[in-house]
């Protein structure tokens, strides 16, 4: 079944969370799916599965949340699993300009990879560090704002904005969903007039 396929009722998203090593992807994971924090997560290597389902009023909406590895050395398959994302989680740790500094790099992988209209969110992970911030909250708004994604300062220890920002994600997927669903009724109702007779087709009236 495709990233957007409907499943019985709702949608069916991939999702892919990714950042640099110790930004606390899967503390944000871990935090959504099962509500708890660990002090001293352990480095993801690989990749790790997770599916969440955000209740919408019209429809739920299913992530299958990939939480990639961050580290270096674990990361050579990691774009693999950006394939068809419709879905992406980009992390950086507000107390680490460096993690800040890499977004760039991977936004560009994503893109390279994920779906076409891949929705982006971005988080400043760890927001309860607020004493050894090194990133302005502005300049993670400014960024979002430029690379057109959902911004929010998470932190999983304190369970602030986790939901919130899974939350948001799932609406704008449906919301785009909604729009592209529209946009193929409008393409099959032009297309049947395309089979009308030749003098209406070169009067090119598709417009509907
Ligand atoms: N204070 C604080 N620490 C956090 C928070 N989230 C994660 N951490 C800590 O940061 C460290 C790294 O967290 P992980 O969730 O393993 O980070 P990751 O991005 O998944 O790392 P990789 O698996 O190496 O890619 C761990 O010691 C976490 O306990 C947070 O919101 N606040």
């Amino acid at each position: 079944m495709s990233a957007r396929s409907p499943i019985d009722h709702g949608l069916r998203v991939k999702l892919v969370l990714i950042g640099e090593s110790n930004v606390g992807k899967t503390s944000l994971l871990r935090r959504l799916a099962r509500n708890q924090f660990i002090p001293n997560e352990v480095a993801t290597v690989g990749v790790a599965f997770q599916s969440y389902v955000v209740h919408l009023e019209e429809a739920p909406v299913r992530l299958e949340i990939w939480d990639t590895a961050g580290q270096e050395r674990h990361r050579m398959l990691t774009p693999i699993f950006f394939r068809n994302a419709e879905a992406a989680v980009l992390t950086y740790d507000i107390s680490s300009q460096e993690s800040f500094n890499k977004l760039q790099f991977w936004i560009s992988e994503l893109k390279e990879k994920s779906h076409p209209n891949v929705v982006m969110a971005l988080a400043g992970s760890k927001c309860d560090l607020e004493v050894s911030r090194q990133v302005q909250h502005e300049e993670g708004a400014r960024f979002a704002r430029e690379h057109g994604m959902i911004f929010m300062e998470t932190s999983a220890q304190a369970a602030m904005n986790v939901v919130e920002l899974f939350h948001a994600i799932a609406e704008r997927v449906s919301k785009n969903h909604q729009l592209n669903t529209r946009g193929d009724l409008k393409k099959k109702r032009s297309k049947s007039i395309t089979l009308q007779p030749p003098i209406q087709a070169e009067r090119k009236c598709y417009h509907l």
